[in-house]
């Protein structure tokens, strides 16, 4: 009987604190009785998101009260805590075995979930991780609550910052294109997702301001409006409803502060196409020749197949005008979301039936399965390639990218995989760093003939869940052609209206929600620390007055943070983070290059499965490392765009005659992939 054993003994100046097994089961039986989890179920049994969450909440409540039984300081919580055995106490009855270590297999192809892919910690990059952190999280209570000022009084309303900060100036960035925060998001789906709180009734994402604050759920944490709001004013609005994300439950449901899981595979392996688990890859196979489902209705016009109808759920994410339109079905479920991301799915839907076809082809021998997954295994490099060479070097520059090893070989393979690299995203990355998007983002998108003339465009809060355009003429393509000639906004504290009013605007109301809110009250959400805290993490000095940051941000920029904080250990991280002045050569400043550097770094360096690896079961042999190295996005684009002739090299950049020429597609500038390196 281990009851009174110590389970965790924590050494103090004077006398040590020993937490008994006795101790951590009369907790979470107490916690349950909060959280109202129900008895032990069959451990095989798969949660729901919402058993998820309340399993997760008993085990923050669990520490919660051990905490303060124990009078834990924040490090003993959040270090201490998670050490201790939990298949000693009654826990272990309520954690389901998908919470612990599986037994691996070395295959040839990645799991759908990411799991597996680091031998010695499956679960690492996996559906269902916790966010990793980089810094230990800033909890009030150092459990779970959202942080508050250092001075100890609350921290200004998200609300605020957003007016005061990020306002519309509509500054574009001297050269990117809309392909760069296309792909930016696109890869965003592939790294990240967030667990949504879910009422129970609804099984959707409660709703808190029209609300009675003793009604609401649990998860709600509204943002206050100011009364002087300059917009939401107009219409009366005091509240911006925002749900906190899901609690998460660690491996072997360890206890610990409030952890939040990602619920698809952060590994570059092109999941936003495929699912992240095999349900959803099943539903969107044919299981014929290797090909994803797809809506040939065009395909009498002599066009391109379209993404497969949404059918299930189809009023997910979807503002139908009819019963008998649909939104697309894509490996995200985030897809429809506006024509950036309808347009990029489309083409790499099409670039793997592409690439399918032709290995049926040359392997007539190869089965729909082996097709299917050989073709996943190259989609996943093509993503790889694009994200390294033509993405991050812009979005970085070239420091940063040789501070954290991100810059591509030009020959031979890779051979730097490092199991002791954990590809799990950090928390400060996609709760802040990688929203930096958010500020590219312009008030309408564009669409541009194939002859690259200017067509028309559409405000983006009239498109948001309605990519019903896609269906009709050349829509697609022109999209396509327009994200190549409209520029992109620069990265700096200005962020679109169309985001920070209108967000999800309906057809009724006339506003919308606040991106920039939700992503600053997001942070706090996760414990995310202050911007400050990232200064020192990232080798800068940490700012002890105002005075320190004059270097950091424009005069105007600090003179609003000084109206809106206390004190510059306040700042949240993805405000400041977008604001700072941009490092030479580099769209993104110091403490944001140092994060997105320690991510992308992780996850090439930490993954088995990476393009150029050797030696691995899913190795690539150098002819066809070589092959997949040749591939462009622009390349990509000319091979599933119904009639586009014509594109610039590297199409997350302007056209410029010298250093980026356009250029017909047939020419030999921009290779193809030779798949012949396939033939078995
Ligand atoms: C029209 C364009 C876009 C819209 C409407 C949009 C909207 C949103 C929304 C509503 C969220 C969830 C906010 C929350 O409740 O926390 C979100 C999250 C996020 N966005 Fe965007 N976004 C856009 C473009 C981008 C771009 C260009 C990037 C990156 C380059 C990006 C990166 C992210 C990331 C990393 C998250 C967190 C995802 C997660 O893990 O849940 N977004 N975005
Ligand atoms: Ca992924």
């Amino acid at each position: 009987d281990d009851n009174g054993k110590c389970a965790l003994l924590i050494p103090g100046a004077t006398t040590s604190t020993c937490i008994s097994y006795e101790a951590i089961n009369r907790a979470f039986n107490a916690a349950k009785e909060i959280t109202r989890l129900g008895g032990p179920q069959s451990k095989s049994k798969e949660l729901s998101d919402i058993e998820i969450d309340v399993l997760g909440r008993t085990i923050v409540e669990t520490s919660r009260i051990l905490a303060k039984e124990f009078k834990l300081a924040p490090d003993a919580i959040h270090m201490g805590l998670p050490m201790i055995d939990t298949r000693h106490t009654v826990i272990n009855q309520y954690c389901p075995v998908k919470y612990q270590r599986p037994q691996c297999k070395v295959q040839r192809y990645r799991e759908p979930d990411g799991m597996c892919n680091n031998l010695e910690n499956p679960h690492w990059g996996a559906v269902m991780a916790p966010f990793r952190r980089l810094l230990p999280p800033n909890f009030q209570d150092g459990v779970s609550a959202p942080r508050i000022s250092v001075t100890g009084s609350e921290l200004p309303t998200a609300r605020l910052v957003s007016t005061l900060t990020h306002k519309d100036m509509g500054f574009h960035d001297h050269a990117v294109t809309i392909y760069l925060p296309a792909w930016g998001q696109l890869i965003d789906h592939d790294m990240a997702m967030g667990a949504e709180s879910k009422d129970p009734r609804t099984n959707s994402e409660p709703k808190c301001c029209n609300v009675p604050p003793n009604q609401r759920h649990q998860a709600c944490w509204p943002i206050d409006i100011p009364s002087a709001d300059p917009f939401y004013k107009l219409f009366r609005r005091t509240c911006l409803d925002f749900v906190r994300s899901g609690a998460g439950v660690r491996e072997q449901c360890k206890l610990g502060t409030r952890i939040a899981v990602n619920t698809v595979s952060a590994y570059l392996d092109a999941s936003f196409v495929y699912g992240s688990d095999l349900e959803t890859m099943n539903k969107l196979r044919v299981f014929k020749a290797g090909q994803l489902k797809s809506n040939a209705m065009n395909r009498h016009k002599g066009m391109k197949d379209l993404l497969p109808p949404q059918m299930e759920n189809p009023d997910a994410n979807c503002k139908r005008p009819s019963k008998d339109v649909h939104c697309f079905m894509a490996g995200d479920a985030r897809v429809n979301q506006q024509m950036m991301l309808v347009a990029l799915h489309t083409i790499l839907m099409r670039e793997h039936n592409r690439i399918a076809l032709e290995l049926s082809k040359i392997n007539s021998h190869w089965d729909d399965e082996r097709i299917f997954q050989e073709t996943r295994h190259i989609i996943a490099a093509i993503v790889q390639q694009i994200t390294y060479n033509e993405f991050l070097p812009m979005v970085l520059g070239k420091e940063v990218m040789e501070r954290y090893s991100l810059l591509g070989e030009r020959q031979g393979m890779l051979n730097k995989y490092n199991s002791k690299l954990e590809a799990t995203l950090p928390t400060a990355f996609f709760a802040a760093a990688f929203r930096f998007g958010h500020s590219l983002i312009p008030n309408a998108l564009e669409r541009w003939s194939t002859t690259h003339k200017f067509i028309g465009s559409r405000r983006l809060s009239d498109i948001i869940n309605k990519p019903f355009d896609v269906y009709t003429g050349n829509t697609c393509d022109e999209y396509l052609t327009g994200f190549m000639n409209q520029i992109s906004q620069a990265v700096d504290d200005s962020v679109s209206q169309e985001l920070t009013n209108h967000l999800f605007r309906d057809e009724t109301s006339g506003f919308g929600s606040d991106l920039a809110s939700l992503n600053i009250q997001r942070g706090r959400d996760h414990g995310v620390p202050s911007y400050n805290a990232y200064r020192e993490f990232c080798g800068l000095r940490r700012a002890r007055s105002w005075n320190d940051l004059a270097g950091a941000f424009t005069n105007e920029t600090l003179h609003m943070y000084m109206q809106a904080y206390k004190t510059p250990d306040d700042l949240d991280l993805w405000s400041a983070g977008v604001s700072e002045r941009p490092l030479p050569g580099s769209m993104v400043g110091p403490v944001f290059g140092c994060i997105m550097g320690e991510t992308f770094k992780n996850l090439r360096l930490g993954d088995r499965f990476w393009f150029e690896n050797a030696g691995q079961p899913s190795s690539f042999t150098q002819e066809q490392v070589n092959e997949i190295r040749k591939v462009k996005l622009s390349r990509v684009i000319c091979d599933n765009s119904d009639h586009i002739e014509t594109v610039q090299v590297y199409v997350m950049v302007l056209p410029d005659s010298e250093i980026n020429p356009r250029v017909a597609c047939k020419s030999g500038i921009l290779p193809r992939i030779n798949l012949s390196k396939w033939k078995e």
